[in-house]
């Protein structure tokens, strides 16, 4: 059975996030993650809230979705989740997008690895700070990196307080040559009203540049908002 669980498939719409901030892009989002982060903002993909959305779906399915959505208008498709590396089967779906010549995104938090990374065109680790309540292994994500050395692979760390930003430093000095994202976290993940959260996002993204501006240990870094939660807050499926 090649098929993978898809929790859901929208765009398109702006990657929000990192390296390719701004791409116009589909999305396919699985479910399951082997993590449970306090502030996850997908926690439907993992916490058993979206199991009835969860269709079990082959490649060709979820590129009937992806052209039912976005036409003959996208060249770019992002993979999240929950966890994508859980998914050994990804590869049919990577290999199938890769004959229609659309470029391939992909989030993980590099707890695992699948040989499929290497066909990734742009690759996002994102080991989890100490306000996540999560445990990184240090040495899986050294062997990720390792092993991507040929790829278009960054960094991108969410940060929610100091505690959070000393950790995303120490990340960026264990791998220099990676290049580095800092990311606004956002604690309000719930709310509804868009105008008091945005209010609150701006004034997190002010302190996470001010934090960085005036630390001269860090300086080949991106200070990034997740640019969609100041557009749309937190809907889902944009
Ligand atoms: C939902 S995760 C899915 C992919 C993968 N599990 C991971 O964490 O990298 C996608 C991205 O959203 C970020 N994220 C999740 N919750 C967030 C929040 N409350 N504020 C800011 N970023 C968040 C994660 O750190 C990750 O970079
Ligand atoms: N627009 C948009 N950009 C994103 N970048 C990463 C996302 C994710 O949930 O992984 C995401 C998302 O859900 N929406
Ligand atoms: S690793 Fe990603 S999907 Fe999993 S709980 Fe953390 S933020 Fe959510
Ligand atoms: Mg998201």
């Amino acid at each position: 059975m090649s098929k993978v669980p898809v929790m859901e498939i929208f765009g398109p719409t702006i990657q929000g996030e990192g390296m390719v901030i701004g791409q116009k892009t589909m999305f396919v989002r699985t479910a399951g993650c082997d993590y449970s982060c306090s502030w996850c903002d997908s926690a439907f993909t993992w916490d058993g809230s979206g199991k009835d959305l969860i269709k079990q779906m082959e490649a060709e399915e979820i590129w009937e979705e992806l052209v039912k959505h976005g036409g003959d208008g996208f060249s770019f498709v992002t993979i999240s989740g929950g966890n994508p590396a859980l998914l050994k089967n990804l590869s049919y779906l990577i290999q199938l997008l890769k004959s229609k010549n659309i470029k391939i995104g992909l989030e993980t938090q590099g707890s695992k690895w699948q040989d499929w990374f290497l066909e990734i065109d742009e690759l996002t680790l994102s080991p989890k700070p100490p306000s996540s309540g999560m445990t990184t292994d240090f040495n899986m994500l050294d062997t990720i990196i390792g092993k991507l050395q040929a790829t278009n692979t960054s960094l991108k760390v969410v940060v929610f307080d100091d505690e959070d930003y000393l950790y995303a430093k120490n990340v960026h000095l264990r791998y220099p040559e990676v290049p580095f994202f800092l990311q606004v976290g956002n604690s309000d993940n719930q709310t509804a009203d868009n105008q008091q959260l945005l209010a609150q996002l701006i004034e997190k993204y002010e302190w996470l540049i001010d934090k960085t501006m005036a630390d001269h240990e860090l300086t080949d870094v991106k200070v990034l908002p997740q640019l969609h939660t100041y557009i749309w807050g937190n809907k889902r499926g944009v």
